[in-house]
């Protein structure tokens, strides 16, 4: 509950729309209510007057009517206005986390998988924006509409008011209280269970190739089998209590029925009421529990938000890896990059750089090359201080890096990384990325540096290729290029290229470094790689193994 409140001030922004739905909402189960209830009271009451003499047949059916038409259209308005704001919700939520997530996540973490992040980006931010719709509007339509009804039982027929205001509230409290609280630790691990199938999934289409040659499907299909049953037999156990719980508030439905039909017999003998408000009494009760029954779907929902809620809560609080300064400084634009001492390793983990210290002139081209595991990628992903080195700091000109906000940093730099994406979308959009107003003679500039122009203009729709989901219309080689050339096409005065001919050919790389000179004109690179840099590719190479510098 208190994770779902966090997210108050998010609900609070559409507190209008939202207030809207529960009106228009409370306006259909009064008017359904009402409805029930005239008609049984017209119907019997003309049944009971003699060829309708004394009865004023003009009123009730122009009720009926106008009930029946109000509630049709409050009923489309609430739609409208509830699927409105749910779908502004959903926009609202995702941009809150990933606004919290991305200061959050940037170095790779162990801990967390994929199949769970996708979960909870996806099925629990759904989970969550549906929580008024589904859960909060209907749970407080039907307390508001029951206790309407309890109202005017105690005007016309006291005796029924107790048996129903009970009945009432224990299908409106006590039943989805009990609900909540059977279904908590259940509604939590089949949440996580279905992460877990996700994962398993997600890891199966990832690798099903080499799962296939390899003659490991057997393997990964029992894991997939496991994780499937151990999701399934939770959904069991929810289903059971929401079933338990319908029919608790079924049998209380009927309970109210004989209740009130009791106290109606009785007062209907003693001469207080007549037959006809009798018959509309009794309807009433029924249409109104009609509206209970919404309790039970309402609070599985309600449990489901919460869980989702303290998911995303989870995700959101951890901890930021770096601190924004809050008085940042503008990052000098002809300034060297200096490493001081720095000492770096990731959290739990033994160090992975030992005191490193160098620095690079503006303009300068520094590869560094080294062994596997030798603490390359790392040492770039601290000058985009994706973490800050447990000793020593990092320097561009006269300032440290915590000086600068990150987003300035990443401006500054552009990365191509071991495992730059390329996203679902036209070689046009995916070079974009790198520079979102680059001229058509700009894109092929790029791609001719990158040596893919001659591919693009070969295809028939050219730019404008869709290249599939991670670039796989694309070789390896040609998505690799594709991201080099999305780097290249970044005004960023500073280039980092982690291993940029991994997945090139032997003459593809010799072109990619011949041309690097030229393509970072202006610049200063830092590269990182293993391949064997012909003369004059770069101004200086240094070696780092095991964490130092040679
Ligand atoms: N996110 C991480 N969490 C924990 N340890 C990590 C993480 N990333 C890398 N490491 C470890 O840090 C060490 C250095 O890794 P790094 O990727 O920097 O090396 P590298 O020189 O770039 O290697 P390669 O050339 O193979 O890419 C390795 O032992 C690696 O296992």
């Amino acid at each position: 509950m208190k994770a779902l409140l966090t997210f108050l001030p998010l609900f609070r922004q559409r507190s209008g729309a939202l207030l809207l739905a529960l009106i228009l909402s409370l306006a259909t189960l009064l008017a359904g209510v009402s409805l029930l209830g005239t008609s049984g009271w017209f119907i019997t009451a003309t049944a009971l007057t003699t060829a309708g003499l004394g009865f004023n047949l003009f009123v009730p059916s122009a009720m009926v009517r106008g009930l029946s038409f109000i509630r049709i259209l409050a009923r489309y308005g609430e739609r409208l206005v509830g699927h409105n704001a749910t779908l502004r919700l959903l926009s609202d939520l995702r941009g809150w986390l990933f606004a919290r997530l991305f200061p959050r996540l940037p170095l790779p973490d162990r801990s967390l998988r994929h199949g769970d992040l996708v979960s909870r980006l996806t099925a629990d931010i759904d989970a969550l924006d549906t929580a008024f719709l589904v859960a909060i509007g209907p749970l407080a339509a039907a307390m508001v509409v029951g206790t309407a009804m309890t109202v005017i039982l105690a005007i016309f027929l006291p005796g029924a008011a107790l048996p129903y205001g009970l009945a009432l509230a224990l299908a409106g409290l006590a039943v989805p209280t009990t609900m909540v609280l059977l279904g908590r630790k259940a509604g939590r691990d089949s949440v996580a269970a279905r992460a877990d199938l996700r994962m398993e999934v997600l890891d199966g289409i990832n690798g099903h190739a080499d799962l296939i040659l390899l003659g490991a499907l057997g393997n990964a299909a029992g894991k997939f089998e496991a994780a499937g049953q151990h999701a399934s037999r939770l959904h069991l156990r929810l289903g059971a209590i929401t079933s338990l719980g319908g029919l608790t508030v079924q049998m209380l439905a009927a309970g109210a029925l004989i209740g009130t039909l009791w106290a109606g017999l009785v007062a209907l003998e003693a001469g207080q009421i007549d037959g006809p408000l009798m018959a509309g009494l009794l309807l009433a009760v029924l249409g109104s529990f009609e509206v209970t029954s919404l309790i039970v779907r309402s609070t599985s929902k309600a449990t489901q938000a919460m869980a989702a809620a303290e998911r995303l809560v989870a995700l959101a609080e951890l901890p930021p890896t770096v601190a924004e300064p809050a008085a940042p400084l503008a990052i000098p634009g002809n300034a060297p990059i200096r490493f001081e001492a720095v000492s770096f390793g990731y959290p739990g983990l033994p160090p992975v750089l030992h005191d490193i210290s160098f620095t690079v002139a503006p303009g300068e081209r520094l590869a560094i090359a080294g062994p596997s595991g030798g603490g390359k990628t790392t040492l770039l992903r601290l000058l985009l201080r994706f973490a800050d080195p447990q000793a020593g700091g990092i320097r561009i000109g006269e300032s440290a890096l915590p000086a600068f906000r990150s987003d300035d940093i990443h401006r500054h730099m552009a990365l191509l990384s071991q495992d730059s994406p390329v996203f679902i979308d036209t070689i046009r959009n995916n070079l974009l990325i790198g520079r979102a107003d680059a001229s058509e003679e700009e894109l092929w500039a790029a791609l001719g540096k990158a040596q893919l122009a001659q591919h693009v203009s070969a295809l028939p729709k050219g730019l404008d290729t869709l290249v599939g989901e991670a670039g796989r219309t694309l070789s390896a080689g040609q998505a690799r290029r594709l991201c080099l050339a999305r780097a290249l096409l970044s005004n960023a005065p500073v280039l980092l290229l982690d291993e940029p001919t991994n997945a090139l050919d032997r003459e593809t790389e010799e072109a990619f470094f011949k041309v690097l000179a030229s393509a970072s004109q202006g610049r200063t690179v830092i590269m990182v790689t293993h391949a064997a840099i012909p003369e004059g590719t770069v101004d200086r190479v240094l070696t780092l193994d095991n964490g130092r510098l040679d």
